[in-house]
């Protein structure tokens, strides 16, 4: 690395889960968890729920992945809560996941990497998740900013929806198409600064080989979607290493006590971390 270029994200992300454990931890504010937590359906409610989480989660979880939809369904209003939940997870010591799941033609890409990836852009995040399906290459002008920045992609490889598999498991001549994205993640880490990770859902084997990964693997699908960390350990055998599991909805439930949601957070990041070193 030469003097003054900032780590790159892969090691970023082993720092943040040696200090904190192995696990991200979503905020989703679904209509149904406003309603719960007692807050109105409206973009008053969202700051009141976006605030208590980043107060209660971002000083225990090593990376907080805010789910850009269930902001952008306010608008501009719900474009500023979710500004300040970015903020407020990098004050809180974590590391931010912006789930915006971006994937356009190289050009468009561009500026979805200014908007996530760049210094000087108030969605400016630790990372993003990434759609490869316009193909791979599309996504390079994110690469290029992660890499350059010292942040990260998170690339769709196997899903944990169901509906994912028709067009990820199909196979061209020599291997998957999720297997194809795999690879060329890999590719990337070993050639340059690591600043490529994938999503691999937590639902059901994955049919992968991830060895040469050499970046995150981030694993939704923990607890409402019917994953457990007995899953994670088995389905990512030989990359615990690199495994993330995210959780969104099941901490979430937990609220809005402050305790019971931070509580809930130690509670299964200790469950990811026996599970992953037994
Ligand atoms: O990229 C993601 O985070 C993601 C990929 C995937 O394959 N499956 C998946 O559930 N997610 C996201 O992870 C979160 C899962 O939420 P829970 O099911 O409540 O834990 C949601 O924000 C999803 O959009």
């Amino acid at each position: 690395m030469s003097a003054g270029a900032p780590a790159d994200f892969a090691t970023r992300y082993r720092a943040a889960v040696a200090d904190r454990g192995r696990l991200c931890v979503g905020i989703d504010p679904h209509p149904g968890l406003l309603d719960a937590w007692g807050l109105t359906d409206d973009v008053d409610g969202l700051r009141r729920f976006a605030d208590i989480a980043v107060a209660a989660l971002a000083p225990v979880a090593a990376l907080i992945k805010p789910q850009v939809a269930l902001f952008e369904r306010f608008g501009s209003a719900g474009f500023a809560v979710l500004e300040q939940t970015i903020a407020g997870i990098g004050a809180g010591g974590a590391l931010v996941v912006a789930d915006a799941k971006r994937g356009d033609i190289g050009s468009t890409m561009d500026a979805y990497a200014s908007a996530w990836l760049r210094d000087g852009s108030p969605l400016c995040s630790d990372s993003v998740t990434v759609s490869p399906y316009l193909g791979f290459g599309s996504l390079d002008p994110a690469v290029r900013a992660a890499q350059e920045t010292g942040r990260g992609v998170f690339v769709l490889a196997r899903t944990s929806n169901p509906e994912g598999a028709a067009v990820q498991t199909a196979r061209g001549e020599r291997t998957s198409v999720a297997q194809a994205i795999v690879d060329a993640a890999a590719e990337l880490n070993h050639a340059g600064p690591a600043a490529v990770g994938l999503v691999v859902g937590a639902t059901r084997a994955h049919g992968l080989d991830l060895e040469a990964v050499g970046g995150p693997i981030l694993a939704p699908g923990v607890g409402a979607q019917g994953g457990t960390p007995a899953d994670v350990a088995r389905i990512f055998a030989g990359v615990h290493e690199w495994v993330l599991p995210a959780v969104s909805r099941e901490i979430l439930r937990r609220g809005p006590d402050h305790a019971a949601l931070s509580d809930e957070v130690a509670r299964m990041r200790d469950d990811v971390e026996a599970h992953l070193r037994g």
